[in-house]
C-alpha cells in the first residue's frame, strides 16, 4: 500500500482535519492543528507530506522518526501538530487495514471505562453554579473552570479574592458531590500563583493547571512543594523530549499532553508510559475535535495512569460547530454516568462525515485567541 494523497481542511470552530489517501482505497483521517495557527499547521502538514507520497503508511514508526528527524529543525507547536495530525490518520489506516480498534493494536484495553469532564464557563460565580447544575443532569460531576481572569504580575489582595470567591461559591454549592479543576491557562505569574494556591487550598480543587506558563516549568516543583493540590499541566509541552524534563523534575501529578499537539498516538503512547515510570497519572488535553478526541481516548484505553479525559460538548470556543457535527457515527461516542465507553470501530473509530467537510471547508474564518492587555497597556497572558 502506499500513501498517495494529502488534503487538509480547516473548519469552524477552530480546527482543521487531514484526510489521507493511498493507493488501495483506504483512508485514513487526523485532526493536526495548533489552535490560532491553524493555516501554518496546514503548510507544515504538506511540507512533511513531501516525505510521505509514494510510502507504505504501515510503516508509522519510521514515519515518524522520518518526519521529526528528518528536519534540522524540529519540535515545537507547529510541526509537533503537523506530525501529530498526520500520524493519527496513519493509525486511522492502520487499524482499518487490520479491522482493529487503535487501542486493541496497542495491546488492548487497561480499563473498561474513562471518567470524562466538562469545561464550564461563565465570569460570575452564579453563571458558573448555573453551569455546573445543567451539566450535572447529563451525568457530568467533573468539571474544569479557568481560575481567574487576566492576573497581574504583582496584583492585589481584591484579584485574589475574586478568584478564591467563585471557588468558595461553588464548594458551598455543591459541597464535595463534584470535582472540579481549576485552569489558570498560565496567566498567573510565580508570585501570584504562591498566593492563590495558598488561599485556594482549603477549597481542595482536584487540580491546578498550568499555575504558570510552560516556559516557567521550573516553578512547578516549588508551587507543588507548597501545596497539596495536584498540578497539572502538559498542552503547551510537544515532545517526550519536553515531558522527560518536567518529570525529572518533579512537581507535576498529573500530565496533559495534547493528541493533536504532542506528535500523536505515537508520541503519547511514550509520554503516557514515561509518565507512569514516574508515577505521574495522564489527562490528555483535548478542546478540540472528535479526531482528536478519539486519539485521546485510544491512549486512555492502554494507559493505566489515564485519570479523566477532557473534551469539547458545549465549551466556550465552539462556536460555529459542536463537537459531533462532522461525524456520522455520533452514537459511538458512547457516554455512561459521564464516562467515555471504548470506540470499537476499526482505526480511530470515528466516521467523518466528508461531503459535510467539504461544504463547511469553505471560506472558514481563521479563530484567533484574544490579546488581552492591562490597564497600563501592557500586553497581558490571556
Ligand atoms: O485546558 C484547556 O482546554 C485549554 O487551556 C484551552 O482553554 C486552551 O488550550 C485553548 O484551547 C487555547 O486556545
Ligand atoms: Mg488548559
Amino acid at each position: 500500500m502506499k500513501i498517495t494523497k494529502l488534503t487538509t481542511y480547516r473548519l469552524p470552530p477552530r480546527w482543521m482535519f487531514l484526510k489521507i489517501e493511498t493507493d488501495e482505497g483506504v483512508v485514513g483521517w487526523g485532526e493536526p492543528v495548533i489552535e490560532g495557527r491553524a493555516k501554518s499547521v496546514e503548510a507544515a502538514v504538506h511540507e512533511l507530506g513531501e516525505m510521505l507520497i509514494g510510502q507504505d503508511p504501515a510503516r508509522i514508526n519510521d514515519l515518524w522518526q522520518v518526519m521529526y528527524r528528518g528536519g534540522f529543525y524540529r519540535g515545537g507547536p507547529i510541526l509537533m501538530s503537523a506530525i501529530a495530525g498526520i500520524d493519527q490518520a496513519l493509525w486511522d489506516i492502520k487499524g482499518k487495514v487490520l479491522n482493529a480498534p487503535v487501542w486493541q493494536l496497542l495491546g488492548g484495553q487497561v480499563r473498561d471505562k474513562i471518567k470524562a469532564y466538562s469545561w464550564v464557563g461563565g465570569d460570575r460565580p452564579a453563571d458558573v453554579i448555573e453551569g455546573i447544575t445543567a451539566l450535572r443532569k447529563i451525568g457530568f460531576d467533573t468539571f474544569k473552570l479557568n481560575g481567574c481572569e487576566e492576573m497581574g504580575i504583582i496584583d492585589n489582595s481584591r484579584k485574589i479574592d475574586d478568584a478564591v470567591n467563585t471557588v468558595a461559591q461553588i464548594r458551598e454549592a455543591f459541597g464535595n458531590e463534584i470535582e472540579f479543576g481549576l485552569d489558570f491557562h498560565g496567566r498567573v505569574s510565580a508570585p501570584m500563583a504562591k498566593v492563590l494556591i495558598k488561599e485556594l487550598e482549603q477549597y481542595r480543587p482536584l487540580f491546578i493547571e498550568e499555575p504558570v506558563l510552560a516556559e516557567q516549568a521550573e516553578y512547578y516543583p516549588r508551587l507543588a512543594a507548597q501545596t497539596h493540590i495536584p498540578i497539572a499541566a502538559g498542552e503547551r509541552m510537544f515532545s517526550r523530549f519536553e515531558f522527560k524534563r518536567v518529570l525529572e523534575a518533579g512537581g507535576l501529578a498529573i500530565l496533559q499532553p495534547d493528541l493533536s499537539h504532542a506528535g500523536g498516538i505515537t508520541e503519547c503512547f511514550k509520554i503516557s508510559g514515561m509518565a507512569e515510570a514516574y508515577d505521574v497519572s495522564l489527562a490528555p488535553h483535548c478542546p478540540l475535535g472528535p479526531i482528536a478526541l478519539a486519539a485521546c481516548l485510544h491512549i486512555d484505553f492502554v494507559s493505566r495512569n489515564a485519570v479523566f479525559q477532557e473534551q469539547s460538548m458545549g465549551i466556550h470556543y465552539n462556536k460555529g460547530a459542536e463537537l459531533l457535527d462532522f461525524v456520522k457515527n455520533k452514537e459511538d461516542f458512547k457516554m455512561d454516568g459521564g464516562h467515555f465507553m471504548p470506540l470499537m470501530k476499526p482505526g480511530l473509530g470515528v466516521d467523518i462525515d466528508e461531503e459535510q467537510v467539504i461544504a463547511r471547508s469553505k471560506n472558514v474564518t481563521d479563530w484567533r485567541n484574544p490579546l488581552w492587555r492591562y490597564p497600563d497597556g501592557a500586553v497581558a497572558e490571556w
